[in-house]
């Protein structure tokens, strides 16, 4: 097990093919075998649990990347894990937003987000986005069904705000996950589909009143949400960057393990996108999940040596009383 240490990132996975092996040789033949072996315990232990992978906008900049991540979920499927997808799409609802000339600000990592911006971040994340994923995974087989935190009452929301330098923000039209109703995603599950979930909620008052309304959840959060419901055994949220770093932008201080009471320490001194994100982590992780993980998304296949390899990649939390 990794403690909480700083490093430069550098990741013994353990087994890889070293590049002096000549391809097709022996030696590139054990190595490979070495790989496959190494998986077997990753394998014995997630095999029939149910894993919520968190895929942001940032992490999906090109065919290459979005293909490698489509096989890693269908990989998944077939080693007998429930990988259920909530994908982001912040980078997409920028540049929709601004073809449409509509102004977008952030505030405490989320996007104040007016009716007008609703409805393109309604339009993206479950039209465009959420698509094209489905439509990735299921050039593998029938395995993808998109939904959205609308779908079968999948989500409920409450509208929150922020706080910025003390003062607090209204963000508008965002919600912070308040119930999650699962059942239509255990259905999917147990027959053998993969549900790639989108971050949109319907709008619930404190007295408990459907508003009509549609609210804005942010990715992380809504995976978080999701993973603490289903019991899952793993959060991977694949993000743009190797992992959290404790002395932002040092490139040197990349943390590989942190327990749920550093994190907590720690959050307060977060900046932009990774307040969400290791909030996300931190909320899954109180709520039961085991283990959550940041992994770098722009590496092809990261996921998979995250879930399958010793070392792992990325950033890891664990509750506090974690034992192994
Ligand atoms: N302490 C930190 N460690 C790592 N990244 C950080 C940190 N603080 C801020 N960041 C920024 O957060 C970004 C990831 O958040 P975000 O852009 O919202 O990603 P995503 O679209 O995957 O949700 C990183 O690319 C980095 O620029
Ligand atoms: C409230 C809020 O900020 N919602 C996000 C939802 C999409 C998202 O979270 O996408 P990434 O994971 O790619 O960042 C947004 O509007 O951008």
């Amino acid at each position: 097990m990794r403690e909480m240490t700083d490093t430069t990132g550098a990741t013994d996975t353990g087994g890889t093919t070293g590049t002096t092996d000549v391809p097709g040789s022996p030696d590139d033949a054990a190595a490979k075998a070495a790989v496959l072996v190494e998986a077997l315990p990753w394998i014995k232990r997630f095999a029939g649990t149910t894993m919520v992978i968190k895929y942001g906008g940032n992490a999906m900049v090109s065919d290459e990347l979005r293909s490698a991540f489509a096989e890693d979920i269908v990989f998944l499927h077939h080693c007998g894990i429930h990988p259920v997808v909530v994908h982001g799409g912040g980078p997409q609802i920028n540049t929709m937003l601004s073809r449409l000339g509509i102004e977008s600000e952030f505030a405490g990592g989320l996007r104040v987000t007016t009716a007008e911006a609703m409805d393109v971040v309604r339009m993206v994340l479950t039209g465009q986005v959420g698509r094209e994923l489905v439509g990735l995974v299921n050039g593998h087989g029938p395995y993808a069904v998109g939904m959205s935190g609308e779908d079968a009452a999948l989500f409920q929301a409450q509208r929150t705000g922020t706080v910025v330098d003390g003062e607090p923000v209204d963000l508008g039209l965002v919600g912070e996950v308040t119930q999650v109703n699962p059942s239509a995603i255990r259905d999917l599950v147990e027959n053998g589909r993969i549900p790639v979930v989108s971050s949109v909620a319907p709008e619930i008052s404190a007295d408990g009143q459907a508003t009509g309304e549609v609210l804005n959840v942010n990715a992380d959060t809504a995976a978080a949400a999701l993973a603490v419901a289903l019991g899952a055994s793993k959060l991977v949220v694949l993000t743009d960057v190797e992992g959290l770093y404790s002395h932002w932008p040092d490139r040197t201080s990349l943390i590989s393990s942190l327990s749920a009471g550093q994190l907590r320490a720690l959050l307060p001194t977060l900046e932009a996108g990774m307040i969400p994100k290791m909030a996300a982590c931190l909320h899954s992780v109180d709520g039961g999940v085991p283990q959550a993980h940041i992994v770098d998304g722009r590496a092809p296949h990261s996921m998979l040596l995250e879930v399958f390899t010793t070392a792992g990649v990325g950033t890891q939390v664990l509750p506090d009383d974690h034992t192994d």
